[in-house]
């Protein structure tokens, strides 16, 4: 556990860049520092491989000042991720990834056999191993980054805006890739961004900074949402963060009523006692169980046909648009596919996109005032949502 510990960072020319921090990081989870431009997030981040000395308090790594620490064994044992992942240009990427490796004396063969280990690990083609930095795209450098800093296997990694100078669909993927390497790896992680949604899709735990250093609230990010600390969170939070919150919430109590399915090879007698109060339409699936589309259900009754006979065939559907996982999606999820389906209905569908039920949008907003009564939460208004 990393302990920040009342500490303070006072610049030569007067600027105070931290005021007082006291945070408590946990083992083998992502603790975010999030904050506008100059609140002291990077400088934090710094004080803690000493890269940059604090002025006041103290930090502490398992229980050891790090002060009592000689800095070369300190910073060992933290990896260092930066923005544009600061690679070396003139070194081969394996060469870029095997740098601490090398540092620590092992051999040209095992530090390579590192390498190729973590470009894996990270996503990247081994078959890059021999390009320079220059032969990569933005993502992939990043990438690099994150395996350079994983190399000697530190139980410690600093990130400091990480995946900031690339676009939002390669950014993603990168969040991605590192929820699954931290799944596999466990690691301790500090992770610096200015980007709140970022932070909430990346962090088990948010401290949100304010400007001069000053810790405005710390709580993981379903709290955060639900309970900002005051109006500045909030406002720095941003819109929807009712809808945003919902998220957190999983779909497993969410019943969903098989009654409105049919199958497309149905006689008549059975799409006659097929029916869900409130729904004027039918679910038909396929023979595989996948949805096919909404069929009005009166006229389906009057047809007396099969819901993918001559007369109510597949042309007639509706479509049944986005399917949310039973059990697997969040209450999100579930609202989204509600709120975009023809029939304001959506679509519950199991592991093998098999439908399993059918669930409404005032049914979803029952859902979620449980689900926030359960948890002591505040309630959202859904209907209000923007
Ligand atoms: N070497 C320095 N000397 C004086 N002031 C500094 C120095 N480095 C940073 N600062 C100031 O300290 C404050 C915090 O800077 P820091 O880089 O930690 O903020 P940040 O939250 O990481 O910002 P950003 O999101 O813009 O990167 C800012 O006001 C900055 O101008």
């Amino acid at each position: 556990m990393i302990s920040i510990e009342a500490v303070s960072k006072r610049y030569p020319d007067g600027t105070v860049a931290v005021d007082g921090l006291s945070l408590e990081v946990p083992d083998r989870s992502i603790t975010v520092l999030v904050g506008p431009s100059g609140c002291g997030k990077t400088t934090t981040l710094r004080m803690i491989n000493r890269m940059i000395e604090l002025t006041g308090g103290r930090i502490l790594i398992d229980g050891e000042d790090i002060q009592h620490k000689p800095v070369n064994a300190l910073r060992r044992s933290m990896g260092y991720v930066i923005q544009n992942a600061g690679l070396f240009q003139h070194r081969t990427i394996a060469d870029n990834i095997g740098t601490v490796p090398r540092m620590l004396g092992w051999s040209k063969a095992k530090a390579r056999e590192r390498s190729m280990e973590l470009m894996e690990r990270v996503g990247l083609d081994t078959s890059m191993a021999k390009r320079y930095p220059y032969q990569l795209s933005g993502g992939q450098q990043q990438r690099v980054g994150v395996a350079r800093a994983l190399a000697a296997d530190p139980p410690v990694l600093l990130m400091d805006e990480p995946f900031s100078a690339v676009d939002p669909v390669v950014r993603r993927g990168l969040q991605e890739e590192l929820l699954r390497i931290q799944e596999e790896l466990g690691k301790t992680i500090v992770f610096v961004t200015h980007d709140i949604d970022e932070a909430i899709r990346v962090g088990d735990m948010i401290a949100v900074l304010r400007t001069g250093g000053r810790l405005a609230q710390y709580a993981p990010p379903d709290q955060l949402l639900s309970t900002p600390a005051d109006a500045a969170v909030e406002d720095f939070l941003g819109a929807d963060r009712g809808i945003r919150g919902l998220s957190f919430f999983g779909t497993d109590a969410l019943t969903v009523d098989p009654g409105g399915i049919v199958a497309s090879d149905a006689t008549a007698q059975q799409v006659s006692s097929r029916a869900t109060e409130g729904l004027g339409h039918l679910l038909v699936v396929g023979v595989d169980g996948r949805p096919l589309g909404w069929a009005d259900a009166a006229r389906l009754r009057e047809s007396g046909a099969a819901a993918a006979g001559p007369k109510g065939g597949p042309a007639q559907l509706l479509p049944h648009g986005q399917a949310f996982r039973h059990g697997e999606d969040s209450l999100r999820v579930a609202l989204d596919c509600a709120v975009l389906s023809p029939t304001g209905w959506a679509v519950a569908v199991d592991g093998e996109g098999r439908a399993v039920g059918v669930v409404s949008q005032e049914q979803i907003a029952a859902a979620i005032r449980a689900a926030h009564s359960q948890r002591g939460t505040a309630p959202v208004d859904v209907g209000a949502a923007r």
